[in-house]
């Protein structure tokens, strides 16, 4: 049984297993999937890359590949790696070959990078893609600002508390005008990335961040509790959406670190 703790719109769960994790996190995203198909008729999904597409895996199996409607997805990425769609660091490639080839999915609704292009070009046109998408309606516009306000975005978080590909202390976390942005000097390979920017991270309806082992448990605890503003912050600590809910799928190793005993190891 999960442990969970929360404050407004943020929760966190944490789990005693992978396995738990894993079905927890099906669970949750299978739920959210039903509900924005009912009310708007579509799931517009962001990924990220990294251990989170492993952890999705049990969305493969029964129940959830007969029960999902995916043929209503629209699948995005949160972050992408400049390089080939067939390249073992594409996270484009990770997602198909782990999950997107084994479910139903409309092709033609999986928005990938164009890779033939340099990082900055890459950018440019999976923001020009979004804002056709946003026009059509099949993502949702943000009624607080000008951004897309996606279903969910789901995001894995590095040792150092990045997300997407917003590294600490990176210029890319202050960009406020562009949706989409990229860099050529990313601390974890390789260099070239695009990302999602936090206004849209923040924009979206629901935001979740998957973490798990040890060595993550410092950046969980510096963006999770409430550290001051003395102790160094983390991007993953800045991901809260203003009008949407962020959850936290934790398991008991990545939430040590975490103040209060109910979640110590
Ligand atoms: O391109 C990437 O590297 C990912 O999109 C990145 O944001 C990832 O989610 C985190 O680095 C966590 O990765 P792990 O879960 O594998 O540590």
């Amino acid at each position: 049984m999960a442990l969970s703790g929360g404050h407004k719109d943020r929760e966190l769960r944490v789990h005693e297993s992978l396995d738990e994790l894993s079905t927890d996190l099906a669970d949750y995203i299978a739920e959210l999937s039903e509900a924005s198909v009912k009310e708007r008729g579509v799931f517009a999904i962001a990924l990220s890359g990294g251990s989170l597409i492993g952890l999705m895996g049990k969305l493969c199996e029964a129940p959830y590949n007969k029960t999902v409607d995916w043929a209503k997805w629209y699948i995005f990425w949160a972050d992408e790696r400049v390089v080939a769609k067939n390249h073992a660091d594409s996270n484009y490639k990770l997602a198909k070959d782990r999950l997107l080839s084994k479910v139903p999915i409309i092709p033609s609704h999986v928005h990938s990078i164009n890779d033939t292009v340099s990082a900055e070009e890459a950018a440019d046109d999976y923001e020009f893609v979004i804002r056709q998408l946003v026009k059509s309606r099949v993502i949702s516009v943000s009624d607080i600002s000008d951004c897309p306000k996606f279903d969910l975005i789901l995001l894995g978080m590095g040792p150092d508390g990045h997300v997407a590909s917003l590294f600490p202390n990176h210029s890319a976390l202050e960009e406020k005008d562009e949706w989409v942005t990229f860099i050529t000097d990313s601390p974890k390979p390789p260099p070239e990335r695009i990302t999602f920017t936090l206004p849209v991270i923040n924009s979206a309806s629901n935001v979740a961040i998957v973490a798990t082992g040890d060595s993550k448990a410092e950046a969980v605890h510096l963006a999770v509790d409430d550290v001051g503003s003395d102790s160094p912050s983390v991007p993953a600590g800045v991901a809260q959406p203003l009008k949407g809910k962020l959850v936290w799928f934790l398991d008991k190793a990545a939430a040590s670190k975490l103040e209060g005993s109910q979640f110590s190891a």
